[in-house]
């Protein structure tokens, strides 16, 4: 049995505003360390909040959220901050790279807060480029790059510190199919090399057949879940099915 590195027990999450809005209700989860997971459900069911709530980015309003054996909220903002910086990398629909630097040094950005010797940053850039295919293109601004060499620089920059954990929010969300694609094999690719456990919210079916499981959440609370046992292509149909009992707005289901 693989070690646990999420375990979420019992987690509510309760919005209070003008109008209280309750975005998670009671939900258990654990991912294992090295799983691939896509979290799927229609419009406003509580997705991105799931994925903030483990990140620590948001805190549960009852229930337990443990990480890696840790719970984060224990811990205070500097240490939180430290703790999210050291296990987690982010990947986003927006794909959001400084503009004024080139690829390689949007890549190394995250180490240069560590203040790691720039040998050991040139060796993990260069290591990282041949995977993710972009040495040739390590020079290049981003308004010089495809929608795809943007998000796997993005890719890069999420992964150069070696996080444990892999946090991603639509991340083929803006991009064409052609580049969906080499996003998601490429993630694929680093989840079964380097073993980085992967969580990824999607609406598309097709990235979602990318993963090992995928969990469906409706109205904050858990809804199915099912495991890849077969080809990519049979695993599709089945998402699919689950994806029409669960109901919802077809537009969500961008790209089918
Ligand atoms: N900061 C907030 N304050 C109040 N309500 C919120 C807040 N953030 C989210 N919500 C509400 O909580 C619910 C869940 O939102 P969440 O963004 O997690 O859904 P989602 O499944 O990711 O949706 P989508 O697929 O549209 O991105 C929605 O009804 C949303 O309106």
């Amino acid at each position: 049995m693989e070690k646990k590195i999420v375990e979420l027990k019992q987690v509510t999450k309760i919005y209070e505003g003008k109008v209280m809005h309750r975005a998670l209700n009671r939900l258990d989860f654990e991912a294992e360390a090295g799983e691939f997971i896509a979290i799927m459900g229609p419009s406003g069911s509580g997705k991105t909040t799931l994925l903030n709530v483990i990140s620590t980015i948001d805190m549960p309003t009852y229930g337990q959220v443990i990480v890696d054996g840790m719970e984060p909220e224990a811990l205070n903002a500097n240490e939180l901050a430290l703790f999210r910086r050291h296990n987690f990398g982010f990947v986003f629909q927006d794909i959001n790279l400084l503009q004024m630097l080139t690829v390689e040094e949007n890549i190394v950005l995250p180490l240069t807060l560590d203040g790691l010797p720039i040998m050991e940053m040139q060796k993990r850039v260069s290591r990282l480029a041949e995977q993710l295919s972009l040495k040739e293109i390590l020079n290049r601004r981003p308004d010089e790059l495809s929608g795809g060499q943007a998000q796997r620089t993005a890719v890069g920059r999420a992964l150069v510190h070696k996080p444990k954990l892999i946090l991603a929010d639509e991340p083929t969300g803006n991009l064409d199919s052609k580049s969906a694609k080499e996003v998601l094999e490429l993630l694929s690719h680093i989840n079964e090399t380097e073993r980085t456990t992967i969580i990824m919210v999607t609406h598309d079916p097709i990235a979602a057949s990318y993963c090992d499981r995928v969990l469906f959440i409706k109205d904050g609370e858990f809804f199915n879940e099912i495991y890849k046992d077969e080809r990519r292509q049979t695993f599709f149909q089945r998402i699919l099915n689950v994806l029409s009992l669960l109901g919802g707005n077809v537009h969500d289901l961008r790209m089918l």
